[in-house]
């Protein structure tokens, strides 16, 4: 029987700058995304009924997880009556910034576009990512992006490769929560992106450093003191510049050192119960067949 196995990677905001409320209540943003190396391992097989199994049991099965979400889409956009056993092997944890849910979505749609023979155009697989969720196109691309919209518009870039240390709190976020509240207590935005694509523009890592910066940090970390503590930690322990990641509340720190990053790995994972050394890649999937 055909199997299909993806890595799905994570992402981080290495900027995020929120620009205003649209209609539909999503808002504007303009925002650098970075695909990372911290993947879900998913495997896909043949079936005649729809059944998600996951390693870990915080994540919905049913209706809730976006995986089933894009199947049902799917079914229905191309009258398929077959199912899909989906195999998740959660590694990005939940709720954390770090698109976990959105990376998952996007490997479903590369996966049953071949399980399926469907001959899905890029515009197609686009349009179906987007009704899912804001961060699902860039999951599907990866690697640096300049985005604007809710988050779908692109423009390529293409960053120097750097060493990370993520940091999550043990707290999970609602990310529509954190949007909610920006409104309400009126912040106005850093307008960071401008900066960190220049930077990044000049390959610049110590320039990205200085200037990354996330608007919704100014919400999450208000109810999050954590949050200050780490990005302290981070700085006092060599990282050349750090911030929150999307909605948060995990934090990452750029380290140009790799045994100051190693020393702050270690004394970190003391504290924390998420730490993770990782480092900026090129694509947000991964396909075997
Ligand atoms: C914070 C980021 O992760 C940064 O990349 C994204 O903006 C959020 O993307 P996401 O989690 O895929 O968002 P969705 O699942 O589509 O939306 C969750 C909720 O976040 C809010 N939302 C999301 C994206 C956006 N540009 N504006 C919003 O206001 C909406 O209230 C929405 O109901
Ligand atoms: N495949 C999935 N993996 C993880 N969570 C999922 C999945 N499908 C649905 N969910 C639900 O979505 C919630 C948010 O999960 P996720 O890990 O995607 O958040 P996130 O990383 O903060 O997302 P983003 O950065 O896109 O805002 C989870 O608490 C869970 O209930």
């Amino acid at each position: 029987m055909k199997k299909i196995k993806v890595k799905a990677y994570a992402k981080i905001n290495l900027s995020l700058d929120v620009l205003g409320k649209r209609e539909d209540g999503y808002h504007e943003i303009s925002t650098v995304m970075q695909s990372i190396d911290l993947a879900d391992i998913l495997e896909f097989e043949k079936n005649e009924i729809v059944k998600v199994f996951c390693s870990d049991h915080r994540v919905p099965e049913g209706e809730d997880n976006l995986i089933v979400k894009v199947i049902n889409l799917l079914k229905e956009k191309y009258q398929k009556k077959e199912g899909v056993l989906v195999k998740l092997n959660k590694k990005i944890p939940l709720a954390a910034g770090l698109a976990g849910g959105s990376a998952d979505a996007a490997a479903t749609i590369v996966a049953l576009d071949k399980l399926w023979n469907l001959n899905m155009s890029k515009e197609e697989k686009k349009e179906i990512a987007l009704k899912v969720g804001a961060d699902v196109p860039f999951c599907l691309e990866g690697g640096t992006k300049l985005a604007k919209g809710i988050g779908e518009i692109f423009e390529n870039l293409k960053v120097p490769s750097m060493s990370l240390l993520l940091v999550k709190p043990d707290i999970e976020i609602s990310t529509k929560e954190i949007y909610d509240k920006w409104d309400r207590l009126n912040f106005k935005s850093h307008h960071a992106t401008f900066l960190v694509a220049q930077a990044i523009q000049e390959g610049n890592i110590y320039k990205i450093a200085e200037n990354i910066k996330n608007d919704l940090e100014l919400v999450t970390s208000r109810e999050c003191e954590v949050i200050n503590q780490i990005k302290e930690e981070l700085l006092k322990k060599g990282a050349l510049g750090c911030a929150m990641s999307g909605s948060g509340p995990t934090v990452y720190g750029i380290f140009d050192d790799l045994e100051r990053l190693k020393r702050a790995y270690e004394d970190l994972k003391e504290v924390y119960s998420f730490v993770f050394f990782s480092k900026t890649i090129d694509k947000g999937l991964e396909l075997y067949e």
